[in-house]
C-alpha cells in the first residue's frame, strides 16, 4: 500500500533563494537534446521554459534546420546543430542535466542520440520519443544516472505494453508500475498528474484545466523540471514543483478560453514560482 500525498502550498518542496553574489555557475547547464526533421517547436518550448525558469545556462542540441530559428526566436539559448552523436560528447561533459525526446523522432539519429545521452552520469529527464524508443527496447535506459521519466497516457502505455484504458483505470498504480519497472522517478501527465518512485513514493497534483490540452504543453513541462533539477532540486522534488506550478500557470490560461498556446505558459510559470519559492528575502 503506499500513501498519496497532495500537492498544495504546505506540502511542496521549495527552491532554495538565491543568495546575493549569486552567479549563473551556480544555477546549473542544462542541455536539452531535442527537435528531429520537422519537430523544432519542442524543442525551442522545452528550452525556453527551462530558461524562463531560472537554470544558469541552457544549451540545446537539435537537428540542424532548427538552429537558425531557435536562435532568432531566444538568442539566450546557446543552440548547437547535432548531425552525429559524437558531437554531443563536449556538451554532455558540461551538462549539469539533460532532457531528452522532446520532438525527437524515432529514426538512427535520434536512437544514436540517445544511446549517447544515456551512457552519461548526469542526471536526466526522458520525454516524448525517448521514451517510445525505451518501450521498444528496455537496453537503452541509462545504467550509471539518476533519471525522470514523464509519459503521457499514450507513452506510459507503450512503457508498460497495456492500453491507455487499463493506464488511466488506475493512475496511481500505472505511475508506480513504471518507477519499480524502470527504477526511475515518474510523471504521469494528464489530468491530475501523479508522481510516483519505485519506492512507493507517490504525489498527486489536482491542478489543471482542459485548455492545456494541446501541442506543446508536455514539452515545457519537461523544461520546466530540468530548470528546477539545474538549479539543485533532488529529481523527485523537482518534479513535484514543476507539475505544480505548470498546472497552476494552466488554470491562470484558462480564464481566456480555447486556443491557449504552449509558450503562453512562461509567463504565469515565472509567477507562480515567485510566489512560492521567491528569489531572494
Ligand atoms: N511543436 C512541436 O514540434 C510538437 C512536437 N511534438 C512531438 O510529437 C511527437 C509525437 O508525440 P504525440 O504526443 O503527439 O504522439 P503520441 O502518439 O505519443 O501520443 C498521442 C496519443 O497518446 C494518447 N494520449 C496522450 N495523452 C493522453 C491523455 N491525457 N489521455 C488519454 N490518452 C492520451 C492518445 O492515445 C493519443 O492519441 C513527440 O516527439 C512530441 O514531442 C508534440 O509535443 C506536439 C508539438
Ligand atoms: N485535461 C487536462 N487537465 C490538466 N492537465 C492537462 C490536460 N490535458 C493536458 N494537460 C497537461 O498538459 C501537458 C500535455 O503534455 P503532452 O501530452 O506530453 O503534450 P505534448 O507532447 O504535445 O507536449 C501535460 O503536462 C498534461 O498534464
Amino acid at each position: 500500500m503506499h500513501n498519496t500525498t497532495i500537492l498544495t502550498p504546505a506540502t511542496l518542496p521549495s527552491l532554495a533563494r538565491r543568495v546575493s553574489d549569486c552567479h549563473k555557475g551556480l544555477l546549473g547547464h542544462a542541455l536539452i537534446v531535442a527537435g528531429g526533421a520537422g519537430m523544432g517547436g519542442a524543442s525551442l518550448l522545452a528550452a525556453q521554459s527551462c530558461l524562463r525558469l531560472g537554470a544558469g545556462l541552457v544549451s540545446l542540441a537539435t537537428w540542424p534546420e532548427h538552429v537558425s530559428a531557435s536562435l532568432a526566436r531566444q538568442p539566450e539559448i546557446m543552440v548547437r546543430a547535432v548531425l552525429q552523436a559524437a558531437e554531443l560528447q563536449p556538451l554532455l561533459v558540461q551538462a549539469s542535466v539533460v532532457l531528452v525526446g522532446p520532438g525527437l523522432g524515432q529514426d538512427d539519429w535520434a536512437t544514436s542520440l540517445l544511446a549517447a545521452v544515456a551512457c552519461t552520469e548526469v542526471a536526466q529527464i526522458w520525454d516524448a520519443d525517448a521514451l517510445n524508443l525505451l518501450a521498444q527496447d528496455y537496453r537503452r535506459r541509462p545504467t550509471q544516472s539518476a533519471w525522470i521519466l514523464t509519459p503521457h497516457p499514450g507513452e506510459a502505455a507503450r512503457l508498460l505494453n497495456c492500453s491507455v484504458t487499463e493506464i488511466q483505470a488506475q493512475r496511481e498504480q500505472s505511475a508506480l508500475s513504471i518507477a519499480h519497472k524502470y527504477q526511475a522517478v515518474v510523471v504521469l501527465k494528464g489530468a491530475h498528474t501523479v508522481i510516483a518512485n519505485s519506492e512507493q513514493r507517490i504525489c498527486l497534483c489536482q491542478q489543471g484545466h482542459p485548455v492545456m490540452a494541446g501541442a506543446g504543453f508536455g514539452d515545457v513541462l519537461g523544461g520546466v523540471i530540468a530548470a528546477l533539477v539545474a538549479q539543485g532540486m533532488e529529481l523527485f522534488e523537482a518534479c513535484c514543483l514543476a507539475v505544480y506550478i505548470h498546472a497552476k500557470a494552466g488554470e491562470k490560461l484558462a480564464v481566456y478560453g480555447r486556443g491557449a498556446a504552449a509558450g503562453d505558459l512562461l509567463a504565469p510559470m515565472r509567477q507562480e514560482l515567485e510566489q512560492l519559492c521567491p528569489i531572494t528575502g
